[in-house]
This record gives structure tokens, sequence and C-alpha cells, in this order.
């Protein structure tokens, strides 16, 4: 271990996260006084425990969420904006700290820990200065006996389910818009990452976030939990990052009281590297978006088409980079690559791999599996996939690139449209035109044009098809957390006295 746990108040960061239910502003156990055990992925040893919620615990918290609703909601803006501008200040101040956790509990490597603690502490700078700038409308009927008056309040107490794979970053894009919008929450974390999401909330606290605004329960029971509040009547609003699969599930429980939702569901990037790309560019790209998270990302190039003139330099380049890579635990330094969640994820990566091999695929890079402690998997590159293998029509959620090649534009956009998914593309070409029409014709929520990186808080994040409903981040962001109210008035006679 390179990277000394302490905390700015001398203690150890993992012994100061809170392990309990936060519920109405009360730090508590599970009323059944269960817990479950977090799991370090490179290690494979138990770093802690924290409470195991039951039923009655989230329902509590729900209650919370309603008592605090009225009096948050009636908050000033700029009260919810200066809470939210401390959080970011606050979470910078921890960076280490909450990267420390972050890296114990899910395993990426400090390095790119540290980045998601800015990156999702800027989500709550943005979504401050979104807390401010909520407007409405004012205007008149075309025939001139009305007025339309348009305002916006919040949707009311929400559901928050974040994933595992940016324990930070998710929770901070979905509650900064709802605490800007002034809507109460309750939080539930993937069970394997609930260390972050607790010192998320801790932070929240400490900045002045009033009880009962955001209740947070870790579980590993969501199958028994989630249902009854989403269909109880008091949640109004649902947020979810997860698989598609789970998303059908929540999405059919939400209809039943009409919940709005957003969805923030799985991909199959397609990577499509045309003949004129720029080569460093497309190698640089295709790193991020196949590299970022190890892999573990719904925005990770799932599908990299490359122009048959170009496919071999791309290959051998991209096989080097990715061969040179660090693996190991996230906390020795230099490692690059940590660990996948967990081994069914492990597995699952290693089996997409080898089910492409078999089917005819050639490994230009890794391709070995690593044995050992901890669930890791070796950076891969495979080239000739042949139609038909599983990684194609799955998420690999690992670090395996899968290489096709195609000859015309007409050909790859449609190959790359041939999915249900249909959250991010990614272009690498010189053509100014060209790469305008492929964004155009992608049947995407969100392109890259010569970059692996689409993530942003200042960006609407998002899908089409089967990757989900509504956007997170950007101008639209907070809209997820408004109702639109309009008020009519009829115009009277004017110039009475
Ligand atoms: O897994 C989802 C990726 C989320 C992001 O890039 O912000």
């Amino acid at each position: 271990m390179t990277i000394v746990d302490h905390t700015h108040t001398g203690r150890s960061a993992l012994a100061a996260v809170p392990t309990d239910l936060l519920i109405d502003g009360t730090w508590r156990a599970a009323s059944d006084s269960a817990r479950m055990d977090v799991i370090n992925p490179a290690t494979e040893q138990v770093i802690t425990q924290v409470a195991d919620a039951s039923l009655v615990d989230v329902q509590a918290a729900v209650a919370a969420a309603v008592k605090a609703q009225a009096s948050w909601a009636a908050t000033a803006p700029r009260a919810r904006s200066e809470i939210l501008y401390r959080a970011y200040e606050e979470m910078m101040r921890r960076q280490d700290d909450l990267a420390l956790i972050m890296t114990s509990e899910m395993g990426k490597p400090f390095a790119e820990a540290k980045g998601e603690v800015a990156y999702a502490a800027e989500f709550f700078r943005w979504f401050a200065e979104e807390a401010v700038r909520i407007d409405g409308g004012f205007s008149q009927r075309p025939d001139g006996t009305a007025r339309t008056m348009v305002l916006r309040q919040p949707v009311g107490p929400c559901l928050l389910l974040t994933p595992w794979n940016f324990p930070a970053a998710m929770g901070s894009r979905k509650m900064g818009p709802a605490i800007a919008a002034g809507c109460t929450m309750v939080l539930k974390p993937a069970p394997q990452t609930p260390l972050t999401s607790l010192a998320l909330a801790q932070i929240l606290q400490d900045v002045g976030l009033p009880k009962g605004v955001l209740n947070v329960v870790t579980t590993s029971r969501a199958a028994e939990v989630i249902e009854p509040v989403l269909t109880g009547g008091d949640i109004r609003k649902l947020s979810f990052t997860g698989s598609t699969a789970v998303g059908k599930i929540l999405l059919a429980q939400a209809a039943q009281q009409v919940v709005r939702c957003s969805m923030e569901l799985g991909g199959n990037a397609p990577f499509i590297v045309l003949a004129d790309a720029d080569m460093d560019v497309a190698v640089e790209a295709a790193m991020q978006a196949k590299m970022r998270n190890m892999g573990e990302a719904c925005t990770a190039a799932n599908r990299m088409f490359v122009h048959s003139s170009v496919v071999d330099e791309f290959a051998s380049r991209l096989a080097e980079r990715m061969g040179a890579l660090k693996v190991g635990n996230g906390m020795d330094d230099g490692v690059q690559v940590g660990p996948m969640i967990d081994a069914a994820s492990r597995d699952k990566v290693l089996r997409l791999a080898e089910d492409a091999i078999q089917r005819g695929a050639r490994v230009a890079g890794g391709g070995n599996a690593s044995g050992g402690t901890g669930f890791f998997v070796e950076p891969t590159v495979l080239t000739d996939v042949q139609p038909g293998s599983d990684l194609l029509s799955a998420e690999i959620f690992g670090p395996v690139a899968a290489i096709q090649t195609f000859e015309t534009v007409d050909e790859v956009l449609a190959i790359a449209n041939d999915t249900e998914w249909g959250l991010v593309g990614y272009v690498i070409t010189q053509d100014v035109d060209l790469a305008f029409e492929m964004s155009e014709r992608l049947e995407v929520g969100m392109v890259g044009l010569n970059t692996g990186l689409v993530s942003t808080p200042s960006a609407p994040f998002g899908g089409i098809k089967h990757s989900g409903l509504g956007r997170e981040g950007g101008r639209l962001g907070i809209e997820e957390f408004l109702d639109v109210k309009y008020i009519a008035m009829p115009i009277r006679e004017r110039g009475r006295a």
C-alpha cells in the first residue's frame, strides 16, 4: 500500500464513514439490526459492515422525506444553492478521503477515484448555479382573453437509486438537482458501494442540509423494499441508473402510481473509426472510451468498427497501449486498471471474450485470465470479431475491446444502429461534414466526435431507445425534478376605475 489511510481529521478515512442509515437527520441501525458486508474487490476482504435496511426502515425514510417536503420546497433558492456550493467545496477538501473510500469499496485506481470525486463535486457546483435560475413564463392568449402564467415547482419526494460503478458521481448527479429544485429524497446506493454515499450524506449534513431532506438507506434487500415504496403513493419521482433489465421492472412498478421516472440504463456504444481518422486521436479516444473505469461504464465503447484500410494500425496500437497498462490494487502506486466489482462481473467479462474467440475472433493483446486474489481481468483486444458473438449484443462492462471492420458509411451506420440500446456513439474522422452526418444518423442520445469522453456536468447526459428516459446534468437536469404548473387568468375589461 502506498497511500496512507488518514483524513483531514487525522482519523482513518474508512473508520470515519458512518455505517448506519440516515433517517430524518439521525444515524440509526436497521430496525432488525441486520448488517451487510462491504468487500474490497482487489483483496476480497471485508472492509466493514453497514446497516442492511428492511422495508420498515425504508418506509421510515420515505415518511421523513414526505414530512420535510413542504418546508424544504419553501426555502429560498439561494439557501439551497449555498448548501450545494458548500458541499462542492467540502467534497474537494476531502477529495483524498473520498477517493480512498471509493477505491476501497469499488476498486478503481486511486487517481481515477480522485478524478471521480472532482467530477461528482462539479454536479453540486453546477446545480448550485441552477438552483437560482428556475424560471417560468408569462404571456397572453392569442385572442387576448387571458393571461398565461407558467411556473415550476418541486416534483416532491424522490427515490434515487444509484449504481456501484460511479458511486460518487451518480449520487451527486441525482442529489444535486433534487436539492436545487427543492425536493426531498430517499437515496439507496448499490449494495456493493454504500460507503461513498454515506460519506456524501455526512458532507451534506455537515454543510447544513436540513434533517429529512436526504435520507439514505443501504440495503441488500432491494427486491423486497423498493416495490412497496414505489407503489405506496408517497414517492413522486424515481431516478435510477443501472441495467436496462432492472429499469424495465422499475418502470412497471412506477406506472402504478404514475411516478415520474428518469432512467439512465445500459448501452452498447459503437466506436467508429473512419478511413481518414487521425490515428493518434483514434487510439487516444479508444483508450478513454474503453478503459475509463476499467470499462465498467454505460458509456464504454462496446463495439469498435474500424475502416478496413486502417484496422491493422489501429488494432496494433490499441493493443500496445492496453498491454502497457498496470493492473492491480487501485491503492498501489501507478496502477491504472483495478479489479472488476465482483466475481460474477469478472466471470461474465471472461466468458464474453472466450465466446468471441471460440467464434473466430483473433487476440491482438491480452486474453489471459488473471489468477490469484482479486477480481482482475487483463486488458484485451480482439479483432475480426464475428457477427453473432455475444459481446456484440451484451454490455461487456470490462476491459475487452471488440473490433470489427467495415467498408462504407451506410454499412457501418446500419450495424451501429442495429441494437435496442441508444446511449452514446463515437465517431473519429477529420471530415467535418461526415462527422455531423454521422452524428445525426446515429440512434443515440450522445455523440463523441474525435473524443472518447462525453460525460460532463454541464451537458445533458442520457440515451434513447432501451438506454433510458430523461437527461441528467446540463440545463435539462433540474427539469427532471420540477413539475410545470400553468395558471390561467382571464383579462377583464381594461381601464376600469
Ligand atoms: O456508467 C455510466 C457512466 C456515467 C458517466 O459517464 O457519467
